[in-house]
């Protein structure tokens, strides 16, 4: 079966554009200051109005005030919600929109548990963990922690790039993949042959 595809951290209309060409099935916006990927919520929305429709634009916070997510998703209701920090399932839940939890996974984790906690959210996300580097490391974990039965559809995330995709793919099965550092020229700009390599690996059947 084919995996979708999430295209994390775009910064601009073009890379975005060129990422919906290519196939992806969801781009990542990041809304958190100290990333080199920050996007201005403003000209988010403005690349999110451009999207073609069946492409789900993705907004992540990390451990953000209620008001700043308010103000990012009130301008479209296209807007699904990533959360990538400490929120609990609680703290998700106000925004009454779909959302996708990030874990970050080190050993030793019991995921299973962790996934339990957030029963409404729409998929986890399983992330490399990095001491003091909330997502966006570049680094992949050991896919052999991931539980055999998760309750939710997994998004598989980190040190993913065009030349391990279809591996992961295989190995992990994943409902989706997700990819920020890997397919970029420099950090918030994608390199465009990246972004359609690792789709069409991703995509390509096992
Ligand atoms: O991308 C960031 O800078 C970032 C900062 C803080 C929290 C999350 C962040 N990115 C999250 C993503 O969804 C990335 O795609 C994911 O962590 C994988 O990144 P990479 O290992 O670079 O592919």
């Amino acid at each position: 079966m084919s995996c979708r595809v999430k295209i994390c951290g775009i910064t601009n209309l073009e890379d975005a554009l060129a990422a919906c060409d290519y196939g992806a099935d969801a781009l990542g916006f990041v809304f958190y200051p100290k990333s080199p990927r920050y996007i201005d919520p403003v000209k988010a929305n403005e690349i999110v109005a451009q999207l073609p429709p069946f492409v789900v634009p993705v907004a992540l916070f990390v451990d953000a005030q209620a008001e700043d997510i308010e103000s990012v998703v009130a301008n479209n209701a296209r807007w699904l919600i990533q959360f990538h920090g400490n929120e609990s399932e609680a703290e998700c839940l106000p925004y009454n929109r779909p959302y996708i939890k990030a874990l970050r996974v080190k050993e030793g984790d019991d995921l299973l548990l962790a996934a339990q906690s957030y029963p409404s959210a729409s998929a986890i996300l399983l992330d490399a963990y990095k001491a003091g580097v909330p997502g966006g490391t570049g680094e992949v974990f050991n896919w052999s922690l991931i539980p055999e039965a998760l309750p939710l559809p997994v998004i598989l995330a980190g040190g993913l790039t065009p030349d391990n995709v279809a591996r992961a793919v295989e190995q992990v099965a994943p409902y989706a993949v997700d990819v920020s550092g890997g397919v970029e020229a420099s950090k918030g700009l994608k390199n465009n042959a990246k972004v359609k390599q690792f789709i069409s690996g991703a995509k390509r059947e096992q």
